[in-house]
This record gives structure tokens, C-alpha cells and sequence, in this order.
């Protein structure tokens, strides 16, 4: 069997990759039966040479691979016949702008493993870059907070190469007594906590961090039954939650009163209640100055998520009364950080920590074959929807 690594097509293009230079020298000398062949890329954040070095094939032409592993929407034209693809392909949810791409799927013959849709028996992601998009919004929630008060000074994430060399640039750093919340559960929440841990931020209880004021900087990490509970009687349980989002209501609220930073990582969609709603900030003792929304839905989880920025300008203001958007740091605003593909800040990192996942979870059910986690994420089996996508029939169709 031969695995391709496929040059990213989407503009503009992403620079991460599902496997390093090593992990594929790992694949080949642990599967001798398995090669690995890497397709030039002028973008990838580990370099053709890398892979060389690494004892790698370097080619152009992909056709005779039998998979072909990708990160983001691979362009139509790209889309080589009768192929079995992995990738984000973000159709699942009949996303308007991919429709096209499932289109050109299905006629092409392809078969469609989506990442996204690689899921453990109980339903938790098997792989994702949640871990490095919680790492660095964190980090830019942090740095605007400086930014904004003048108590310290953060440069970019991107400026370093990897994680390991950002982490030094936090030794000595002196951050005032803020209180930053922390939501969700996931791999985003997990980052977040990383960097919470590594700026010596420490973790304290809910009801202390609602009651009282420290001599130092704290975090609290909220999660399900912290964040939500039933209308009717108060209390949460996790699947009922997951199934009827709608008779449960948040309890951030009481948060926003004691909170400097808001640092979100739940998983949201338009059934589930947002963490406060917009007239909540018109409250005189709404406390909040800076929000990291590393969840990132427009008018979402956060209300006054205004919209995406960019890597290049990751921070906007808006303000409290008219809920416009400003300039950043200006006297009656509040910080937002809204970027959608924070991981890109560090991608060799976060490209490894796939590649791990990828290596673990995935590899070993591609090879073994007719794997039930492999059944449940083809969206596209040899150009005909599987049976679990069948949902997806209008879609396909252009209705
Ligand atoms: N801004 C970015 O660059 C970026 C990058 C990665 C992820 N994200 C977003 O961050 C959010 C969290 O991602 P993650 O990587 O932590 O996810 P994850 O899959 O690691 O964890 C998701 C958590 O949400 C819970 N969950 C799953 N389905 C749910 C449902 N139907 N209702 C309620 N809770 C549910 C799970 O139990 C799990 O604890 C997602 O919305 C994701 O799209 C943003």
C-alpha cells in the first residue's frame, strides 16, 4: 500500500501536514508493506528537504497512491479519480460552500474518510488541532489583556518556531491579579489549561472564584454541568444535554461578574445556549475586558463574536453600548479574539500532535480494513454516499 501526502490546495494555502518527515520514517520502517511518498509543497511548514533528509520519496504525481492524506478542502480540479481520500472536507453538515466538492466526489468515483467524523465508541473525536488552537488563544487572549492594560508586553506565537521556544518566553513574566474563566471540555479547553499552567496561573474552586479577590492570578475551568443546567429542575446530565440542548440554560452569567478574561472552548451549535447574551454586558457590573473565543462561531457561544480575523490581526474591539466593532484596546470596548485557524501559528507542533493521533488511532484501522471507526466517518464509499450520510442525498444533488 502506498500513503501520499498531498500538496494543500486551498488558498489561501494551509501549512500544516497530517505526517512529519519522522512520522513517515516511522511508518515505512514499522509497516514494511506500507510506503509513504510526499507531494512537492512550496507551503508545508516542514520543508521537501525535511522529508528527504528523512528518506522520503518527494513527487509530483500522486495517481498511483492508494491514499491520499490532506488537511483542508482539496480544490476540484486536484481531485484525482477512484481514489480513497482523508481530509477535513466540512460536508457534513451540508455546508453551502462545499457542496461543489462533494459533488465532484461522488463523480469522481472517491472514496471519502473525513477526519472529523472519526469517532471513539462513546462519540469523542478521535482527531483533531484543538490541543494547539487552545495554546495559542490562549496565548493571544493573554497578550491582548497586556496589550490592553499595559501590565506586560507577549509578542506572537508565530514568531517562534515551536511550542518548546514560546514556553521560554514566559519565564519572568509578571501577570497582575486578573481571574480568567475557562470553558469546555475538549482538546481546546485542554490547551488552554496548558497555558494557563505554564504562566503559573493557578486553578482555583468556582464558588471562591465567584466569592472573592486573590493576591495573584487564577483560573477557573468550567465545564458541562458547571456551565448548564436543566430549566425545569437545575440539574445537567451529558447525553440528555448533547440530545436536547434547548431545556437546558447557562449559568455563565453569574461569571461575567467576577471575570477579567473569558477564555471559550465548549463545543456550540445555534441549539445550545450561548454563555451570556448580548444585554447581559449592558449590566453595570459585567466584568469582562478580553475574550478569547477560541470556539469561534459568529454571534455564537459569545454573542459579540463580531466575525473571523486573521493571524495577521487577531484581536478587535467592540464596543459595550452600540455593540459595534472598534479598534482594539480603546477606553469602552471589549477585546475579542476570533480566528479560525489558530493552530497555523504553530503548525509543526500541531501538525506533530496529528500525526501522533493519526499514528495511533487511524493508521492501524486503515490497514486492518472493514474497520467499524473506519465505516463510520466514509462520508463517500467508491462515489456513492454511505449509508450513514444518506442525509446527505439533497445536498448532493444541488437541491
Ligand atoms: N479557532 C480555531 O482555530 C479552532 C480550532 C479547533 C477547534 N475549534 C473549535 O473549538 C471547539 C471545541 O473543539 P475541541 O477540539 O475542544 O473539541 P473536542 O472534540 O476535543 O471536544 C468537544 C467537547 O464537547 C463535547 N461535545 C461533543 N458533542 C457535543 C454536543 N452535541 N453537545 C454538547 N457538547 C458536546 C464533548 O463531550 C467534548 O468534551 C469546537 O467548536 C471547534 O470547532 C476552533
Amino acid at each position: 500500500m502506498t500513503i501520499g501526502l498531498i500538496r494543500e490546495g486551498k488558498i489561501p494555502a494551509d501549512n500544516r501536514v497530517a505526517l512529519t518527515p519522522t512520522q513517515c520514517k516511522w511508518i515505512k520502517k514499522r509497516h514494511p508493506n506500507v510506503d509513504v511518498v510526499v507531494q512537492h509543497s512550496p507551503d508545508r511548514c516542514f520543508s521537501d528537504a525535511e522529508y528527504k533528509r528523512a528518506g522520503i520519496e518527494l513527487v509530483d504525481d500522486i495517481s498511483h497512491c492508494d491514499i491520499l492524506l490532506g488537511i483542508k478542502e482539496v480544490p476540484l480540479k486536484n481531485l484525482v479519480p477512484n481514489k480513497t481520500y482523508l481530509f477535513f472536507s466540512h460536508t457534513k453538515k451540508k455546508q453551502p460552500h462545499n457542496q461543489k466538492l462533494l459533488q465532484a466526489i461522488l463523480e469522481k468515483n472517491i472514496t471519502l474518510i473525513d477526519y472529523e467524523c472519526l469517532e471513539h465508541e462513546d462519540g469523542q473525536r478521535i482527531i483533531g488541532f484543538g490541543f494547539f488552537a487552545g495554546i495559542v488563544g490562549a496565548h493571544n487572549g493573554m497578550m491582548a489583556y497586556g496589550n490592553r492594560t499595559g501590565a506586560y508586553n507577549l509578542g506572537r506565537v508565530h514568531q517562534h518556531k515551536t511550542f518548546r521556544k514560546l514556553m521560554h518566553t514566559y519565564f519572568g513574566l509578571q501577570i497582575p491579579n486578573v481571574k480568567i474563566a475557562v470553558t469546555g471540555s475538549g482538546r481546546v479547553a485542554q490547551g488552554i489549561s496548558e497555558i494557563m499552567n505554564l504562566m503559573q496561573i493557578r486553578e482555583v474552586e468556582k464558588e471562591e472564584f465567584l466569592d472573592r479577590e486573590f493576591s495573584y492570578p487564577v483560573y477557573v475551568h468550567l465545564k458541562g454541568s458547571d456551565l448548564y443546567c436543566h430549566k425545569d429542575d437545575g440539574s445537567y446530565n451529558r447525553m440528555d444535554f448533547h440530545h436536547n440542548p434547548t431545556t437546558y440554560k447557562s449559568l455563565f452569567p453569574a461569571y461575567t461578574r467576577a471575570t477579567d478574561i473569558l477564555m471559550n472552548g465548549v463545543y456550540w451549535d445555534k441549539n445550545i445556549p450561548r454563555l451570556f447574551e448580548k444585554e447581559d454586558v449592558h449590566h453595570p457590573d459585567f466584568r469582562i475586558q478580553v475574550i478569547a473565543d477560541v470556539t469561534d462561531d459568529t454571534n455564537g457561544s459569545v454573542p459579540i463574536n463580531l466575525g473571523d480575523q486573521s493571524i495577521a490581526d487577531p484581536v478587535y474591539g467592540v464596543d459595550k453600548q452600540t455593540f459595534e466593532k472598534t479598534a482594539p484596546y480603546v477606553p469602552g470596548s471589549i477585546d475579542v479574539m476570533a480566528v479560525g485557524n489558530l493552530p497555523n501559528e504553530l503548525p509543526r507542533d500541531a501538525s506533530r500532535y496529528f500525526g501522533e493521533q493519526l499514528l495511533k488511532f487511524v493508521l492501524p484501522a486503515v490497514l486492518r480494513g472493514n474497520d467499524p471507526v473506519i465505516k463510520h466517518a466514509t462520508i463517500v464509499k467508491d462515489g456513492e454516499l454511505t449509508s450513514e450520510f444518506s442525509y446527505l442525498e439533497d445536498y448532493a444533488k444541488g437541491l
